[in-house]
């Protein structure tokens, strides 16, 4: 059984990697920057001019799906807290996410949106793994139990129930020393008619 976090389309330690880890960099310190307004209208210049060369340099296809990849961590993507799976056993998958300054919601601690979309992206990984069958999130249900904090390491479990036909529950919660944060339920549904490409 292959481990997540040894997928060969993992980005970890690739050029393209760091340029993701780069651009996370930007959007921390985007967020809540003191600059002056001159300078930050240079500056955006700048980033401008890094956009139009990245657009230049072609696309895998219209929405960058090919070079998502299936790695947990460094995805040719910055939106999603980064995650990285350290056991997988088939059935449950641990690990560690760490919600950037850029997903702050409010005094101090992760947007509830971010806590979402971290959660639709490990079930949606785990359901991955599990299946060959490309399910799509029909429901998530998330419960906010207690702040998730910003900036540090917050331990995940996330697990299946047994597949009833089409549909899967998959599960999630992010726990502080021994203390539920954070916990998810999800239905995964693999669609009667297959999207194209999907
Ligand atoms: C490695 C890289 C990792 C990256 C991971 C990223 C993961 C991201 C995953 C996503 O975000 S997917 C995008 C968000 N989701 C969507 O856009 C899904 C939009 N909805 C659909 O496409 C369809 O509604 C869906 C595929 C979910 C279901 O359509 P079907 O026509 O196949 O379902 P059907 O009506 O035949 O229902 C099948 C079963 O599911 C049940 N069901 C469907 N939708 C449900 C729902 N919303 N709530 C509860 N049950 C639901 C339905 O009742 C039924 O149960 P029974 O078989 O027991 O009768």
């Amino acid at each position: 059984m292959t481990h997540p976090g040894s997928s060969p389309l993992d980005e970890r330690g690739t050029p393209r990697a760091e340029l993701a880890q780069a651009t996370r960099a930007l959007q921390d310190e985007v967020r809540g920057t003191r600059i002056d307004g001159r300078r930050a209208r240079e500056l955006a210049g700048i980033v401008a001019e890094v956009a139009r060369e990245l657009r230049d340099s072609g696309a895998d296809d219209e929405v960058g799906r090919l070079h998502m990849g299936p790695g947990p961590v460094n995805r040719g993507q910055t939106l999603s807290p980064v995650y990285n799976v350290d056991t997988w056993d088939g059935r449950r998958m641990q690990g560690t996410v760490t919600f950037a300054r850029f997903h702050h919601g409010s005094v101090g601690t992760a947007h509830g949106g971010a806590i979402g979309l971290w959660a639709d992206d490990v079930l949606g990984r785990l359901s991955r793994e599990l299946s060959e069958g490309r399910a799509r999130t029909a429901c998530l249900h998330v419960q906010y139990r207690a702040s998730v904090p910003v900036g540090a390491p917050v331990w995940f479990t996330a697990w299946a129930d047994d597949a009833d036909g089409r549909k899967r529950e998959l599960h999630a919660t992010l726990e502080d020393d021994g203390t539920a944060l954070v916990t998810v339920d999800g239905l995964f549904v693999e669609p009667r008619i297959p999207l194209n490409g999907h």
